[in-house]
């Protein structure tokens, strides 16, 4: 059994620092005049303490690092890290960002801008694409082409692949489903109109009735039969991992078909096989979302479903293409036998998974904004030694405190006060659930072991719009708590949201990214709560609190 101290430890999942360069830019490193424009100098840690044995160097380097940065090894592990992006290639992003403003400067047909502004951003104040969503579009809708990541289609890269890599809450799913729509409403109309002027070519000359013979035998006439050819094969697809994630994804394309009438459906696990197949074979189908899970053993039944699919997603691909899904997403995408274009997207991207896309996707265009791996300012974090007074290694108590203490806060007045502990094993979510509700908490868990249903309502209530609260209601009952694995930290849009409790250490840098990126999503303020005890690696937590304070990507 792992002690605690080794659960505590940080995962060695590292998160790449070169996720923006392609892998044929990534040899160009070695040139001289490469990094000029650093303003730090990308010395391995190994070599700086080598170098301060030299009293020579050491006086150099005074001159470039104050005092305090100079002494400082994690400090240069940091100014590393901010290196991520350089500055050429974040003039480069930010200079490609600031060319648009609104979704109109797009080339985008009209009833695609209709269903932006209608369905998918109905409400807000501001419907200004955001960085992300800027860099993203010109790009798959082909408006914008940089030669230097042209790609050539032929045998050995069939279709055109793309990686979305921005940070958390900063509507990557708008940034592929707008283009996608858009093209497929393209390709839709071309075809209505080779159609049309097909019907018109045969109208022309009219074709001579076949004079009958005595003995001809009657052929009968065939009603022509209802067009069956395309039903249960979607134009595009979207894979996303778990059922929470299929219902949400699938609303934000919706909320845009209604406008700009598509057909699209999704599956999950939850739904029966009458329910599943209703959806699939009852008509054409232009989007469909599901789990690789789901679509792949119905590819095994039903081997022509891609066979229309151009379009194909994977969303949270830093989990489609780990060891648990990479089999069923390339299973799927090598079935898709008429892709067009293949679209990766996430908030992180792991070295193991850079390594591996840079293998299989050498020519993949990569567009990746420079908060990447980092968490929004706007997220304060603060930490809680629960072995300290008044708690003494009560992490229950200091869980119910910290939120009894959310509970008093004058902010949200007016509205249900949603707040998220995220446990790193599932069974934690029901002691802490039964401890907080015996303390006078509203509280819930949701896990893999939780009924679908139930999951389905709770998520949809932290993932809906603000409640109004009951200003005659006791303190506590005007806040609710979600208790929860990492099925909801994941891509779920939990935007009304301003708190979370980290209950335990996340495992890696990456369930930190994802938890904390609960909060503060699209520039709205949150708060974290982290909690800590002596088994904490307390060294990793300052640096990550730093790297947050600075505005850096934690690596
Ligand atoms: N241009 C926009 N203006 C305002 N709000 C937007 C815009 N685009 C998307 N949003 C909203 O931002 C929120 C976050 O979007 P989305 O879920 O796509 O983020 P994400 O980057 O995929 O997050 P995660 O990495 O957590 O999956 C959603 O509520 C969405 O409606």
């Amino acid at each position: 059994m792992a002690s605690a101290s080794l659960r505590n430890r940080p995962s060695r999942f590292i998160l790449s620092n070169r996720v923006s360069v392609k892998p044929d830019e990534r040899k160009r490193k070695a040139e001289p005049t490469h990094g000029m424009n650093r303003t730090e100098a990308n010395i391995p840690q190994s070599m700086w303490r080598n170098r301060r044995s030299s009293s020579r160097q050491d006086d150099q380097a005074k001159g470039r690092f104050s005092k305090n940065e100079k002494l400082d090894p994690k400090h240069m592990r940091m100014a590393q890290s901010l290196g991520v992006i350089s500055r050429a290639q974040r003039y480069e992003v930010q200079s490609e960002i600031d060319k648009w403003v609104s979704f109109d400067d797009f080339d985008l047909l009209p009833s695609i801008k209709e269903g932006i502004a209608k369905g998918a951003l109905k409400g807000l104040d501001t419907t200004e694409p955001s960085p992300v969503q800027k860099l993203a579009i010109p790009v798959l809708t082909g408006q914008t082409t940089r030669r230097r990541h042209k790609q050539t289609i032929n045998d050995k890269n069939p279709y055109e692949t793309f990686l979305i890599a921005a940070e958390t809450g900063s509507g990557k799913t708008l940034a592929y489903v707008v283009p996608i729509l858009d093209q497929l409403k393209r390709s839709e109309e071309a075809s209505r109109k080779n159609d049309t002027a097909g019907t018109n070519m045969e109208k022309d000359p009219a074709p001579k009735a076949p004079v009958k013979e005595l003995f001809d035998l009657e052929i009968p006439i065939v009603e022509p039969k209802e067009d069956k050819e395309n039903h249960g094969k979607p134009r595009a697809v979207i894979l996303v991992p778990t059922s929470e994630l299929v219902t949400q994804v699938a609303s934000v394309v919706k909320s845009i078909s209604h406008v700009a009438k598509f057909r699209t459906t999704m599956i999950s696990s939850n739904l029966t096989g009458t329910v599943i197949r209703n959806r699939l074979f009852s008509g054409p189908l232009d989007v469909l979302v599901s789990t690789p899970y789901l679509l792949s053993s119905l590819a095994i039944s039903n081997p022509k479903i891609l066979s229309k699919c151009t379009h194909l997603v994977a969303d949270e691909a830093d989990s489609l293409f780990d060891r648990e899904f990479i089999y069923l997403t390339t299973s799927i995408i090598d079935r898709a036998q008429a892709l067009k274009k293949l679209i990766l997207c996430s908030a992180t991207i792991p070295k193991s998974l850079d390594n591996r896309l840079a293998k299989f996707y050498p020519a993949m265009q990569r567009l990746v904004t420079s908060k990447i791996h980092t968490v929004p300012r706007r997220v304060v974090l603060s930490v809680v030694d629960v072995h300290q007074n008044p708690y003494r290694r009560n992490k229950l108590l200091a869980c119910a405190d910290t939120l009894s203490q959310i509970a008093k806060e004058h902010s949200e007045e007016g509205f249900v006060k949603k707040v998220i502990v995220f446990v790193n094993r599932r069974e934690s979510t029901t002691e802490i659930v039964s401890f907080l509700r015996e303390k006078g908490f509203d509280a819930a868990n949701l896990n893999r072991d939780t009924d679908d249903r139930r999951n389905t309502s709770v998520v949809d209530y932290f993932t809906g719009p603000k409640v109004s609260a009951d200003p005659e209601a006791p303190m506590l009952e005007k806040m609710k708590v979600l208790v929860t694995t990492d099925i909801a930290s994941r891509g779920v849009d939990t935007k009304t949201v301003k708190n979370v409790l980290l209950y335990d250490v996340p495992y890696s840098t990456i369930d930190f990214i994802h938890r904390l990126g609960r909060v503060g999503r699209m520039g709205k303020r949150g708060k974290a709560v982290l909690f800590v005890d002596n088994d904490t690696n307390k060294a990793w937590v300052k640096e990550i609190k730093k790297s947050m304070f600075l505005g850096g990507p934690l690596l």
